[in-house]
């Protein structure tokens, strides 16, 4: 049984996240969603259509982990389910961090397999469990859909097989980022990022 976090203390590392991820670039528009796991059955996600750069404690509002907004009259992200799925499950799992960058969209384009596989790269210690750049680290990567139940079933599929370790992307949308708390999935999320700008960069030079 996981202690209840406050919900001002998770509400203000999102909004920090979220100015952070937008001085990166990484949420464009009105593009990415955030959200913090409040205890073992409630998250605080952002809501549909916000400027992610630009959050205030408004934009957020705490839901089930079936994606049901708890006392609250906002409309949770278009993408909660993915949300709420991760932490269904992974209880270890304390914030999901969901970005719209030019690398993750464009690779997870060229990638055609349901995996993306990297080697040789020493950031790769950036991901939580790797000691050595010799690692090779596979990343899922799913077809994009507006129908967020189908692609959370996909996600649960996929997981049944081998559970997922620090994010996954979908193919032309983004990145998915996630660890144990904020802090943590901001590691990730910087460090995938940069994987993913070196790997692009590696297949334009030696295609
Ligand atoms: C700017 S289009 C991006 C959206 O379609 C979606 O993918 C997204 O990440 C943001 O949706 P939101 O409902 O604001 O959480
Ligand atoms: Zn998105």
């Amino acid at each position: 049984m996981r202690t209840a976090i406050p919900s001002a203390i998770v509400s203000s590392a999102l909004i920090e996240a979220g100015r952070w991820i937008d001085a990166q670039g990484w949420c464009p528009a009105t593009g990415g969603n955030f959200s913090a796991r409040l205890s073992d059955d409630q998250a605080l996600v952002t809501a549909s259509g916000r400027h992610k750069g630009r959050l205030t404690d408004e934009d957020l509002l705490t839901v089930d982990l079936d994606g049901q907004p708890l006392e609250s009259k906002l409309k949770p992200s278009a993408e909660t389910l993915l949300h709420t799925r991760l932490y269904q499950l992974n209880s270890a799992i304390g914030a999901v961090l969901h970005t719209h960058s030019v690398a993750s969209t464009v690779l997870s384009r060229l990638e055609r397999d349901d995996w993306l596989t990297l080697c040789g790269y020493e950031m790769q210690k950036s991901l939580s469990g790797n000691q050595s750049h010799e690692a090779t680290i596979q990343l899922a990567v799913f077809d994009n859909t507006q129908d967020m139940q189908a692609l959370a079933e996909q996600l649960a599929l996929r997981w049944q097989q081998a559970p997922l370790n620090w994010g996954f992307l979908v193919r032309g949308h983004g990145l998915y980022a996630w660890g144990h708390d904020v802090n943590e999935a901001r590691r990730h999320l910087e460090g995938l990022e940069f994987l993913f700008a070196c790997e692009l960069e590696m297949r334009r030079l030696r295609p």
